[in-house]
């Protein structure tokens, strides 16, 4: 593990998620090097930026040395906010045509995705976060997607799931968090 400073960063995300690895690997690599190991952590109950801060310092200390965590939400605005940190349980148990009927009554749609990352130095190291924002409306599943709510998350006509691996990591949540993590790191190595 390396430190931003060092020629090639090199980043320890922890995550439980194959898919978040997969699209963060895309995203970073060649510039950052991603390592991961592989650990569901607990995580608390709270606004977005409390459990992602939360699951930064377990993840230093259970490692021991410099780690990036990451948290994702999706908030139904007619719904003030929720799913929220909570969509994978709800994922889990009321799977796309659930998130779809939570918003049955209501005439708005929109969603928005978010993703958060955390990164910290290591132990007693406060975590720095980096955010990206899309918005987009909740729509009955379509595409061949496999990761999570992308069947039912639509941007600009277009499911997640319909858009291939570039095209998603371009406009995502995820791909707009990643963007200020490089230029934090790019700042560091010429700091
Ligand atoms: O170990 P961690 O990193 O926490 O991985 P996780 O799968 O538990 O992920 P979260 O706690 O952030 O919960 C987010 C939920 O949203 C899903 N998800 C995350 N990013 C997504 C994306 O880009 N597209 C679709 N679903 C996504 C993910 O599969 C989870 O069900
Ligand atoms: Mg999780």
């Amino acid at each position: 593990m390396t430190t931003p400073t060092a020629a090639r960063p090199i980043v320890n995300f922890i995550t439980g998620n194959a898919n978040k690895l997969g699209e963060v690997k895309a995203i970073l690599e060649p510039a950052i090097q991603v390592e991961s190991r592989s650990l569901d952590l607990i995580e608390i109950q709270g606004t977005l930026e409390e459990v992602t801060l939360d699951k930064c310092r377990r993840a230093a200390d259970l490692i021991g040395g410099p780690v990036l965590v990451e948290d994702t939400c999706l908030c139904f605005n007619a719904l003030n906010g929720l799913p929220g940190p909570y969509i994978k349980w709800f994922m889990k148990s009321i799977g796309h045509a659930g998130l779809n009927n939570l918003l049955a009554a209501y005439e708005d749609k929109s969603a928005r995705a978010v993703c958060t990352f955390a990164y910290s130095a290591g132990p007693g190291h406060e975590p720095i976060l980096f955010q990206g924002i899309t918005e987009g409306k909740i729509v009955p599943a379509r595409g061949a997607g496999n990761f999570g709510w992308d069947p039912v998350f639509e941007y600009e006509g277009k499911t997640y799931a319909e858009m291939d691996k570039a095209e998603k990591n371009k406009i995502s949540h995820r791909g707009r968090a990643l963007a200020k993590l490089q230029e934090w790191f790019a700042k560091q190595m010429t700091a």
